[in-house]
């Protein structure tokens, strides 16, 4: 099922002369994990405030689940959890009031709203949190007391505007990890942006990239990674005095004593590994483009 159908969506904001967003079309179907990556002003914020009647379009439409956002906003009230990168909404709250009242709001009763409250504190870690006013978090904090908030209430859909930025190493996982977790277990959609190209990647199903207001790749990044970068890297680790034999169309690359690096197209991989006399190999490792690669390469084109 297609949750987001975005047609030749287009934004300028008044005064300016360039578009923020130019043309995007895009669907988004039902239980995927989709990141949008891109340079800063790319245009990704502006594409997601539209997708959450925040901003209105100049023109193009959106339609939520078959039906147009402007003519029926409740759609996205009643199924999209909205993690903005920054927001004081929450200021005059504590933690733990922040997640009952939009538990509360989003249709829970008092008891389960309370439940829900405990399970969010729980899930993200932030317990110890709940009776400080949610003005006095940090950074980290704050973002991850926005991530619960759009949690809150279980919305079939999440949209997180730079859901790991400020948050230390461990609590990033933790973020990739639930948002794994709950794609899974509840078929929750999730729409993210992220800089963290590198972590996405386990996470992400499909990626797109903007460029100056311009959707310029969409796909699987596997898909993407074979159009950007059909050459593969073979490193093998051997012992320096009996080194492996190649089919002779390879060429290697020594790197150091026992250690060779080999340039295969994809299509040569299976045939390459076939042939090695694994015996005489301590150890082997095969790399493709990442999608910080693949980033690069879409993003910064001219
Ligand atoms: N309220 C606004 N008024 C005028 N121009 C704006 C406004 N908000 C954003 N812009 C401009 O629109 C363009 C796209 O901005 P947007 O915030 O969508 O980019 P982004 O890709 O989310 O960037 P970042 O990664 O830095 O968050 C930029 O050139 C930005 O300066």
């Amino acid at each position: 099922m297609i949750i987001y159908d975005i047609k030749n969506v287009v934004k300028t904001y008044p005064g300016q002369t360039q578009p923020a967003n130019k043309n995007i079309s895009l669907q988004i179907s039902e239980a995927e994990i989709f990141g949008i990556l891109g340079d800063n002003g790319a245009g990704k914020s502006t594409l997601v405030r539209q997708m959450v009647n925040l901003l209105a379009s100049d023109s193009g439409s959106i339609s939520l689940l078959g039906k147009n956002i402007v003519e029926a906003p409740y759609l996205v009230q009643m199924n999209v959890g909205y993690m903005p990168q920054e927001s004081g909404a929450l200021n005059n709250l504590t933690v733990g009031e922040a997640l009952y009242f939009t538990s509360h709001l989003r249709g829970l009763s008092r008891a389960d709203a309370q439940k829900e409250c405990n399970y969010l504190l729980d899930l993200w870690q932030i317990r110890e949190l709940r009776h400080k006013p949610s003005s006095r978090l940090s950074g980290g904090q704050r973002r991850l007391l926005r991530l619960a908030v759009a949690m809150a209430g279980l919305p079939p859909v999440l949209i997180l505007d730079e859901p790991t930025n400020d948050l230390d190493p461990q609590r990033r996982k933790l973020v990739w990890d639930n948002l794994r977790q709950i794609n899974q277990e509840q078929g929750t959609t999730i729409i993210l942006i992220t800089h963290d190209a590198i972590e996405a990647e386990k996470a992400i199903q499909r990626v797109g990239i903007m460029r100056a207001g311009e959707l310029v790749a969409v796909g699987r990044p596997s898909e993407l990674k074979q159009q950007v970068d059909r050459i593969l890297r073979l490193e093998l680790f051997f012992s320096p005095d009996s080194p492996p034999e190649l089919p002779p169309s390879l060429t290697y690359i020594p790197l150091e004593p026992g250690h060779w690096q080999v340039l295969l197209e994809w299509a040569q991989v299976t045939s390459t590994l076939n042939s090695l006399n694994l015996d005489k190999i301590d150890d082997f490792r095969l790399y493709s483009a990442t999608l910080e690669d693949l980033y690069l390469h879409y993003a910064t084109q001219a």
